[in-house]
């Protein structure tokens, strides 16, 4: 007997979309794509028999199919409409990182419709979204995973979810959560040798990287970190209610800190940030004078229910100072692990990488819906 036919929509084609597609295209007994959307198109396979599928190959080449409906953006109920009407289970991949989408995931798990994700919006947001997302999944009876929401495609959600099921107890969390941050301290303030590197250079590079959130800003405030934390802690069962019910520091220059959030807000951003190099130069020497490093990182007490974000200073010869690259570390310090804590370590950025833990979680889903 063969396994019943299970569809698949994408929505997003940056940086993670793109790596996602690829992976996809490689996964044997793949869900069928029958909607691929960017901001502004969305390609659809025609029904009724929601066939011919989209080739899940890159958007240019989805985009040249002539056998596939074409429109401009839909709205989420549409998307959702189309694929719960389809003749089997339905998956939405959200490869953006929109606030909207994220709110409509409720509408989405509530048809039926399991729900795979890098886009940390809709679980760090007020926690009554976290709620009704995880109500919508079991009325729908859907599945959500969002493993790539923290550590890329490091094993970081499913560590935490399975102490947590074994009845461990988890006291402590801390470590480097941005891929984008890791990058931009281990390049300009490195524990080993020297760097003369201008920490706005090292921003635009990390970008260019595709290590930053689609606005770079959202790295520089500790917002991203931030959304990290709000979604590990719920985890472990603290109810924060919303990622800027803590401290957080922001390393954007007062005097940018009202640009427009815009595509041209961004623009500007990039283009003057240059003019405030001098600050940030100014932390890493602090540290240096004092024979140590500063590193960007976060943490949750849970006892204590307390969660922090922002600028440490470490020894040159500490785990921390030591990470390369985009590395995230992430320690849980646990009743069960005592005084060593479980660690886990490695690239906490890119597209390749997030999209690892897109596909696997994909992967599971596909594997408990057949
Ligand atoms: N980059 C990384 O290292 C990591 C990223 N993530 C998360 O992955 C997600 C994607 O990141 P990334 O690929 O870097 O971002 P990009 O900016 O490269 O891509 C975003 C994509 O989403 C599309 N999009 C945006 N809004 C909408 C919308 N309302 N409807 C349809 N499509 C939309 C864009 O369309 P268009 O092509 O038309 O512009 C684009 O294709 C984000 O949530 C990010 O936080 C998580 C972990 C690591
Ligand atoms: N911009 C984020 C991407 C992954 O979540 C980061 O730099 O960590
Ligand atoms: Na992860």
């Amino acid at each position: 007997m063969s396994a019943s036919p299970i569809f698949l929509g994408v929505i997003g084609v940056g940086g993670v979309g793109t790596a996602f597609l690829q992976q996809l295209a490689r996964l044997p007994n793949a869900p069928q794509l029958v909607v691929l959307a960017r901001s502004s198109q969305t390609l659809l396979a025609p029904t009724p028999a929601y066939s011919p599928a989209i080739p899940a190959a890159d958007w240019a080449t989805a985009a040249a199919t002539p056998s596939l409906t074409k429109s401009g953006a839909l709205q989420a109920e549409e998307i959702a409409t189309y694929l719960a009407s389809a003749p089997g289970r339905a998956i939405l991949v959200d490869n953006t990182s929109d606030i909207s989408l994220a709110r409509q995931y409720p509408t989405f798990l509530k048809k039926g419709i399991s729900v795979v994700t890098p886009n940390k919006k809709g679980f760090s947001d007020d926690l009554s979204l976290w709620k009704d997302i995880f109500a919508s999944a079991a009325e729908g009876k859907a599945l959500v995973y969002h493993e790539s929401t923290v550590g890329a495609g490091l094993p970081v959600l499913s560590t935490l979810k399975d102490l947590v099921a074994t009845g461990d107890e988890v006291t402590r969390i801390e470590g480097v959560f941005s891929g984008t941050l890791s990058f931009l301290f281990n390049t300009f303030a490195p524990a080993s040798g020297s760097s003369d590197a201008q920490w706005s250079a090292v921003v635009a590079q990390a970008k260019e990287l595709g290590y930053t959130e689609p606005d770079p800003r959202d790295d520089l405030n500790g917002m991203d970190v931030a959304r990290k934390l709000t979604i590990l802690a719920r985890i472990a069962g603290l109810e924060v209610s919303s990622p800027d019910s803590f401290p957080i520091e922001s390393l954007i220059p007062a005097e940018l800190a009202s640009l427009p959030s815009s595509a041209d807000g961004i623009t500007q951003f990039m283009s003057r940030l240059p003019e405030f190099d001098a600050q940030m130069a100014n932390v890493k020497d602090t540290a240096e004078k004092q024979g140590k490093v500063v590193r960007y990182v976060g943490s949750i007490d849970v006892a204590a229910k307390a969660v922090k974000v922002g600028l440490q200073y470490f020894d040159k010869d500490s785990a921390i100072a030591g990470l390369k690259g985009s590395d995230n570390i992430i320690s849980f310090y646990t009743k069960r692990y005592g005084a060593n804590p479980l660690i886990v370590q490695g690239a906490g950025a890119g597209g390749d990488v997030t999209a690892m833990g897109v596909s696997a979680d994909l992967i599971k889903v596909v594997e408990r819906l057949r």
